[in-house]
């Protein structure tokens, strides 16, 4: 640790070499000069609007200037967001193979994963299996790797799935360091080059075995005999009784794999494997994800207290074992170790398909964003492959929050072995329902509680007080992950971050109150996605008010010939430009953005209106929101018609009703503009806007024609929901005809 500095005293030593680097991007000069002069024409954007709104000639213009006004500033405060993204984009650099001349292998500290799941039907156990399996066989020192399973489906099936990954565990893992392989996640390997392996066919032979076990108990829904090889597994499968449900059960621990006794088949021990499902009742709330890794932090400070823990989804699996590494480049420089809480590695997905038609990556917000909010505080925590230092769950960087047991201390040794007595015993004493009783977790301790986006709000929180953090990119990606492949799920999932934001940007520590008290410019860049919620507003006028004007031949927007005309065409082309470029040097394609500013168009019209929804019914306590947790299983036919970029629609929703309606109310407008004009009625002076506008959304909802009357396949949109969007459209035209005319 000492000279890494250079701070010794003997004459011109030799620099040491870096573990990391920094460096500004080199496109941020032209970021701010664009800043600025989008800025102006923002400026005069508005002076447009002032102007049409007091010189509005009747109640009818000043009303459609408003709803102009209302949508640009909208749109205009979250381009502001986006630049505080902008202004400060920084690239790091690991150098882990320098790390030897730090630290040897035995100093290592230890490291406690955490993987959560929660459905053992949304979730396949199976899948689970390969992500444990992926960052037990990480390349680090064993005797200081726990992996800590948290099973907020308290299901015997999930348990049983990983007695079955232990026993795998001891052939797999010295299979993966004997041939040096990259890639650990058993399914990821058998799918690729496996056969360069002269074991490879056994191995196969073995994963196939154990996941056609898995998936037969999954299947039958429970353990049965035959499945069962000892006493021991008998009398823990014997903790689900029949008193025993997924909203009401005790506490389970299980360790499967002792790294102290275990020992693979080559004679090496084994990673700590455990199983730990917290106890659950009706009558306490669990805070759902946040609630599973605060009683994780707790589990595991008493069994193994790693100053370093990793979190993740139980579908993101490890694609580099030489990951911790490179995270040690960070926390062991000491200099970054006060005060830098956690490294975060982008979200980055497998199985998409070839053009991202969901836009399932999130270019902007995994891997655009976050070198700008790391150059200004650090980058955001995304749920899921994250490495924290265990300190940041205790307090500020200078005012640690003492925890209610010494044992629960971050600085405390354990000293007992992981499945003593008193071990175990503290372990369910601080994972029961009543240990947070009157305590800070959640509040000033751990995750944060209180929106459903519980990653973006802790990590936001940790900023405020003061931690740092970094944004860690390597080349090769650190982590995979999945991302659903149907509409209704994307849609799902969007509608639940819809109401986490909301929940963040209506509470206490709003980015846009208590946030830009303490570090102004990095709160603007959360608020660039705390504020997602707000994009219906502009999206919806826009998609429907200029085609509702169009069909009452009235003309809303400076027609070609104005020079306000290009003030238009500059704003729009300019944004759009940006945003494409950026896209392609995160190494998109340009029908990948494509494909994404559509999703942007149809979450503004859809999810994010219908979780804005929730939210406000949330509020007035009509409903209450849960953590619907994405489904991760597919079914073979949905894999076929995505594999082939098709939407699916399949389920009668009321979130496919606007999508529907703006599709044709955009056509008709289009139809009827275009027929009007080629028959001499009108020109298309003053139109021109209106008409290039319906243009682009007519060709943006083409899955939704598609959908509606082209596709005889099971993923076609239903009767109900085209009938019902169609009638909504007419009576948006009737009511638009009786306003406008
Ligand atoms: O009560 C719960 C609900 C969920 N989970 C787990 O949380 C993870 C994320 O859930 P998922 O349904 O996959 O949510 P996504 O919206 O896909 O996840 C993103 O958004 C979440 C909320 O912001 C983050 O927690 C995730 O890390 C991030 O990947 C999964 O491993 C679940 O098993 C729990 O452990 N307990
Ligand atoms: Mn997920």
């Amino acid at each position: 640790m000492e000279g890494l500095r250079g701070s010794s005293t003997t004459a011109n030593p030799p620099p040491p070499p870096p573990l990391h680097t920094v460096q500004l991007m080199r496109r941020v000069p032209f970021n701010r000069l664009f800043a600025l002069v989008y800025t102006v024409a923002i400026l005069a954007l508005f002076y447009l609007h002032a102007r049409n709104l007091y010189y509005s000639t009747s109640l009818l213009s000043f009303f459609i200037t408003l709803c102009l006004l209302i949508s640009d500033l909208a749109l205009a405060f979250m381009w502001t967001t986006a630049q505080a993204l902008h202004l400060r984009q920084i690239r790091r650099k690991q150098f882990p193979e320098n790390l030897n001349k730090f630290i040897q292998r035995n100093d290592y500290p230890s490291l406690d994963v955490f993987i959560c799941t929660a459905d053992p039907y949304k979730e396949p156990p199976i899948s689970v299996v390969n992500t444990a399996l992926s960052v037990m066989a990480y390349d680090y020192p064993t005797e200081k790797l726990s992996v800590y399973v948290s099973d907020d489906g308290g299901s015997v099936l999930t348990l049983f799935a990983f007695t079955e990954a232990a026993k795998f565990a001891s052939h797999w893992l010295p299979f993966c360091s004997k041939n040096n392989i990259k890639e650990r996640n058993p399914k990821a390997f058998f799918e690729s080059n496996y056969f360069c392996f002269p074991e490879s066919e056994i191995m196969k032979t073995m994963y196939e075995s154990m996941k056609g076990r898995v998936e037969t108990v999954v299947e039958r829904g429970k353990v049965e005999d035959e499945y069962i090889t000892c006493d021991e597994e008998r009398q823990v499968f014997s903790k689900w009784t029949d008193q025993f449900t997924r909203q009401n059960h005790p506490t389970v621990i299980q360790v499967l794999l002792d790294n102290s006794k275990d020992k693979d088949i080559s004679g090496h021990h084994l990673p700590n494997l455990v199983y730990c499902s917290r106890e659950k009742s009706k009558a306490s709330h669990h805070h759902f994800k946040a609630g599973a890794l605060n009683a994780l932090i707790r589990i595991s400070a008493v069994m193994t207290n790693a100053p370093i823990i990793l979190s993740l989804d139980c579908d993101t699996y490890s694609n580099d074992p030489q990951t911790p590494e490179r995270v040690l480049c960070y926390f062991w420089d000491p200099e970054v170790r006060a005060t830098y809480g956690f490294i975060q590695f982008p979200q980055l997905f497998k199985g998409l398909n070839k053009t991202d038609i969901y836009a399932g990556q999130f270019k902007r917000l995994f891997q655009i964003h976050p070198p700008g909010l790391d150059g200004l505080r650090g980058g955001n925590f995304y749920g899921t492959g994250g490495f924290f230092s265990r300190r940041v769950f205790f307090g500020t960087p200078s005012t640690m929050s003492p925890p209610e047991l010494p044992q629960l201390n971050p600085y405390h040794v354990v000293n007992k072995p992981i499945q003593s007595q008193e071990v175990l015993a503290l372990a369910h004493q601080v994972s029961g329902c009543h240990f947070e009783k009157d305590t800070d977790w959640g509040i000033k301790k751990g995750l944060r509680y209180g929106s459903l986006v519980e990653d973006t709000y802790t990590s936001y929180r940790l900023h405020c007080e003061g931690w740092r953090s970094v944004f860690c990119n390597p080349e090769r990606p650190a982590f995979y992950g999945e991302a659903p492949i149907s509409l209704i799920d994307v849609m799902n999932q969007q509608k639940r971050w819809t109401v986490g934001l909301l929940q963040m940007v209506f509470s206490e520590y709003s980015p846009i109150t208590y946030g830009l008290r303490h570090n102004g410019l990095m709160s603007h860049g959360y608020s660039q996605i705390a504020f997602w919620p707000i994009w219906p507003i502009p999206i919806t006028v826009y998609a429907f008010l200029p085609q509702l004007a169009l069909l009452n031949n009235l003309s809303i927007f400076p027609q070609v010939k104005s020079p306000w005309f290009l003030l238009y065409a500059f704003l729009f082309l300019g944004a759009y430009t940006q945003d494409l470029i950026e896209f392609v040097l995160a190494n998109g394609t340009v029908q990948m953005w494509w494909n994404d500013q559509r999703m942007w168009i149809i979450r503004g019209l859809s999810s994010f209106m219908f979780g804005f929804l929730e939210f406000i019914l949330n509020s007035l306590g009509i409903s209450t929101t849960g953590f619907n947790v994405t489904n991760k299983a597919v079914d073979d036919e949905l894999s076929k018609r995505y594999e082939k970029g098709l939407f699916e629609f399949g389920v009668a929703s009321p979130m496919f009703v606007p999508l529907v309606t703006a599709a044709l109310m955009n056509l008709f407008s289009f139809g009827w503009g275009l027929s009007e004009i080629v028959k001499g009625k009108r020109s298309m002076e003053g139109v021109e806007i209106q008409m290039l506008l319906s243009a682009f959304a007519v060709v943006n909802s083409w899955p939704v024609y598609e959908a509606m009357a082209l596709r005889s396949d099971n993923g076609r949109m239903k009767a109900k929901t085209s009938v019902i969007g169609i009638g909504l459209m007419w009576v948006m035209y009737a009511a638009g005809s009786f306003i406008l005319k």
